[in-house]
């Protein structure tokens, strides 16, 4: 189908912001959605030579004409570093190296495309699911009497079938009959109130098996304890220190990202100094980011294919400018990114299996949101028949289920002080 018809098949409406307006057009099921309107790392015509800074000048141009510009970064230390596991540095995909993109609009936004190498995405998926369990709270616990080694060891011991029964003052049966329904979803919601979700269906005061349990899950705390419902972080809990993985690679891109060059590109934007730098104030502190740098809280998201996270600005952390770092497992999705209000026009990122990215200074205060999870997109190295064992894992023909069902996987980690 060619693109006109494809845009034409949905009918923006007219009293929106810019930002809601873009959310449903990605949301929309109509029509597939229109892919070359999503900036992708793959379609950037990049410039020959580098600056004398040493970062390359690219454009990328959408499907509509729109045309972005963008500076790309080489990486030569990664390896080097508080990542450099034999994971790390045992890079077992084709490409040319390790490279960060700096969008000038979007301040304080860093890109790594496909910065993870395979097995460490593996290996971060057998993390994020064993560790979705106490002493982490998770979105069910609230409503289920989870077991105590959490369900993924439940599921892996063989237990899949096993009933997990329901807290009193639970749903109550809010939704059951199977249809998606805009009813508020305590399972489901976001910190933010923005998660939804048509597929789950809650079946009233009956028990839930863990198998199905396991496809309910949405978010899993890490590091600090936070309170979705106060939005507030509960420091008297104590702090649970983050799984070695997620703590490794998450410090490791934030100290290694490239601060002098996103710096420095204030100083040559040019043009509206106002929207396409960031103020020398709000990222002056990168200097002890890339030595100090680290995380001590997070999220783990975890999406289904109809699930979707709407327009937020995170606001919870004592320091508002220091990095939040982001990791995308699984199928690829659609990410927006825009200004500090919803009338500015997001930027529709793609974002694969692989991909890092990190929100810091000003742009640790824009509206963002993942309206899509794209549907048959998981990558071949992720599938269930592919391997038979994993670090960490015994098999990885369960991880490669989960995911095959339709999840992404977004870990979130950012420094609350
Ligand atoms: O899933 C993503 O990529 C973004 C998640 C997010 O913005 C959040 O958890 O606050
Ligand atoms: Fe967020």
């Amino acid at each position: 189908m060619s693109r006109k018809k494809r845009a034409s098949a949905y009918t923006p409406p007219t009293n929106l912001s810019a930002f809601r307006d873009a959310e449903r057009y990605w949301k929309s099921r109509t029509s597939p959605p229109d892919l070359s309107l999503a900036f992708d790392p793959a379609q950037v015509r990049w410039d020959a030579e580098a600056n004398a800074d040493g970062r390359l000048r690219g454009v990328w141009t959408a499907g509509d004409g729109h045309e972005e510009v963008c500076w790309r970064v080489e990486l030569h230390e990664l390896a080097e570093t508080a990542m450099g596991q034999s994971r790390w540095k045992g890079k077992d995909r084709e490409q040319e190296g390790d490279y960060a993109i700096v969008i000038p609009r979007i301040p304080g936004l860093v890109f790594f495309p496909r910065i993870l190498p395979e097995s460490l995405q593996r290996s971060l998926v057998v993390e994020t699911l064993t560790h979705a369990r106490s002493p982490n709270l998770t979105s069910l616990e609230p409503h289920y009497h989870l077991p105590a080694e959490g369900l993924w060891t439940r599921l892996l011991a063989g237990n899949g079938e096993e009933a997990v029964r329901r807290k009193n003052g639970g749903l109550n049966g809010a939704i059951s009959d199977g249809i998606a329904s805009t009813a508020p979803c305590l399972e489901c919601s976001s910190p933010q109130g923005g998660r939804e979700s048509k597929q789950a269906v809650h079946i009233g005061e009956r028990d839930v098996t863990v198998r199905d349990l396991i496809m309910k899950l949405r978010w899993s705390n890490v590091g600090w304890h936070y309170n979705w419902t106060t939005k507030l972080y509960e420091f008297e809990r104590g702090h649970v220190p983050l799984p070695p993985l997620i703590y490794q690679c998450c410090r490791g891109l934030a100290r290694q990202a490239p601060w002098r060059q996103v710096d420095g590109l204030k100083k040559d934007v040019g043009g509206d100094q106002s929207r396409a730098a960031t103020p020398a104030g709000q990222m002056r502190d990168w200097r002890s980011w890339k030595d100090a740098y680290e995380p001590d809280a997070g999220i783990v998201n975890f999406y289904q294919l109809k699930d979707s996270l709407t327009s937020h600005i995170d606001l919870s952390e004592v320091d508002a400018v220091s990095p939040l770092v982001s990791l995308s497992l699984g199928h690829s999705s659609i990410f927006l990114v825009g200004g500090t209000t919803r009338d500015v026009p997001p930027l529709p990122i793609l974002l694969r299996s692989g991909d890092g990215l990190i929100m810091s200074g000003e742009g640790r205060r824009v509206y963002h949101a993942l309206p899509r999870v794209l549907d048959g997109t998981l990558p071949g190295y992720l599938l269930a028949s592919q391997f038979d064992a994993v670090e960490g894992a015994e098999s990885w023909a369960p991880y490669g289920e989960y995911l095959e069902r339709g999840a992404r996987i977004n870990v979130n980690v950012r420094s609350v002080f």
